[in-house]
């Protein structure tokens, strides 16, 4: 090793400072890369563990940040993801239990599929209101204005109805619902609904309508114990039958749509599972069900949308010019014929997925027994919202639909008291005045509809 002095004549350059001064100075770089190593994966760490935070948040609250537009592709996708975080989220499990918990000696335990529809809103809140316990399932999908659906998801939040996220094509999200709560019925609502969309788009049908039936009854015939099962089948069942009023005995073995077609396979499958499982089911065949939260793609509630726009609307005919009519029914007939089959329902008498005796297969229709053209429909929403309709009078498109619907509920009178209450009169002043609120009104109308309405006395 060379020492050099620091005094002297020609001395040869000092290196010993610059070299120190090198060392140190890579001395001081390595620390500062250590350190800015440490503080880099920290940050890192805490990110990380943020993002897992807002995530297991997310998932677990049952309330995944998709927005109302979702398609039902991104949905489908989207639900099975979820389902299987939901599933293993305690928060999750204590609000299924909770929800599904009755609060009255000897209440039920009842699952409703659909519960973020129509039907399936109103039926919810009623049982609640009476100390059952209530959970629903919804895939939320966007046949209509999903918004809709989650207002009405809302409104049984504020009851303490919780609605599940998810498909009753999801096997493995029933089970766990199934695990969690041993539900005493299942009121099963969900489905593919509409005449005449079965012609745009057929295979919906047949996944919900028959797939997810069939799914549901899967579950349902293993569960222990097997729940009694309620269902929505449909007056469209009855096709081109020509008997009227139209009685359970009737032909039903030619249906005008798909719709029909696979709201009839839905009562054949029920004879199934009902003859190989012991499942009680009983099917309640609707009759256009209409009011309050209802459905934005029938007809009373896009001509009351179209006549308050100004917008034509289009009122059928027959091909031999004869008026259509309907024998539309009141939502709360409707949930007073779901509940009277609820408590009327017997127990299946399957158990491990094995029949151990016959049980009860029920088939219902819920109607009004008051047929009422459409060109009368059109007429009452007029003196309702005082505005003239522009009306197209046309033939009716052959795409499904029947000239005539008209029930004879004396089985569903017999058996649970079944008798409806409410005309179409009395029934779209309910929903107009819903419709008014819920969606506010176009100016050109409100000050008509206001002195109009203020004539009737108030429900
Ligand atoms: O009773 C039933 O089983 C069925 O009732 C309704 O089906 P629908 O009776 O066809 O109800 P809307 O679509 O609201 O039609 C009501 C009436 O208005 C008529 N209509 C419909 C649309 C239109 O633009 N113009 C028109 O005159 C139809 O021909 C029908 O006579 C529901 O949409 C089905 O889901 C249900 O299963």
């Amino acid at each position: 090793m060379q020492y050099y002095t620091v005094m002297g004549g020609a001395s040869p350059p000092d290196t010993s400072k610059t070299t120190k001064l090198e060392r140190y100075n890579s001395y001081i770089r390595r620390v500062n890369s250590t350190k800015l190593l440490q503080a880099s994966s920290k940050l890192l760490f805490r990110v990380t563990l943020l993002v897992a935070l807002i995530l297991i948040f997310f998932f677990t609250l049952n309330y995944p940040p998709l927005s109302s537009a979702d398609n039902h592709h991104i949905h489908s996708t989207n639900h099975f993801l979820a389902s299987a975080f939901y599933g293993s989220g305690a928060a999750w499990e204590k609000q299924v239990r909770h929800s599904a918990t009755p609060r009255r000696p000897n209440g039920f335990s009842v699952l409703v599929t659909g519960a973020a529809g129509f039907v399936g809103s109103h039926c919810s809140l009623a049982l609640k209101k009476r100390g059952d316990g209530v959970l629903g399932l919804d895939n939320f999908n966007s046949y209509y204005d999903p918004s809709l659906k989650r207002a009405r998801q809302n409104l049984l939040s504020k009851h303490q109805i919780f609605v599940v996220e998810g498909d009753i094509n999801d096997a493995e999200l029933l089970n766990k619902l199934f695990d969690i709560v041993p539900f005493s019925h299942i009121l099963h609502l969900a489905a593919q609904a509409g005449v005449r969309y079965a012609m745009q788009n057929p295979l919906s049908y047949v996944s919900s309508n028959v797939a997810g039936f069939v799914n549901l009854l899967e579950v349902a015939k293993s569960a222990d114990p097997q729940p009694a099962i309620v269902w929505a089948s449909s007056s469209s069942v009855y096709g081109l039958n020509t008997q009227v009023p139209f009685s359970e005995i009737d032909r039903t073995d030619q249906p005008a749509s798909l719709y029909a077609a696979t709201k009839k396979a839905g009562e054949e499958i029920a004879h199934t599972y009902n003859h190989i499982y012991g499942l009680s089911l009983t099917g309640l065949r609707f009759f256009t069900v209409y009011g309050p939260w209802g459905r934005p793609d029938m007809a009373y509630f896009f001509f009351t949308k179209d006549i308050l726009q100004g917008k034509g609307i289009n009122v059928y005919v027959t091909q031999e010019d004869k008026e259509v009519a309907r024998d539309f029914t009141y939502i709360d007939d409707i949930v007073k014929g779901c509940v009277g089959a609820l408590d009327t329902a017997e127990k299946s008498t399957g158990s491990g997925g094995k029949k151990r005796a016959p049980a009860q297969l029920r088939v219902y229709n819920l109607g009004n027994t008051a047929p009422v053209t459409v060109g009368k429909l059109v007429g009452i929403l007029e003196s309702l919202l005082s505005v003239k309709a522009k009306k197209h009078v046309i033939k009716m498109p052959r795409n499904g639909d029947v000239p005539f619907t008209h029930a004879n509920v004396s089985l569903a009178y017999r058996d649970f008291g079944y008798k409806p209450t409410t005309d179409l009169a009395a029934g779209l002043r309910k929903f107009v005045k819903w419709y008014v609120s819920y969606y506010g009104i176009e100016s050109r109308a409100k000050k008509e509809f206001h002195s109009s309405t203020n004539e009737h006395t108030d429900d």
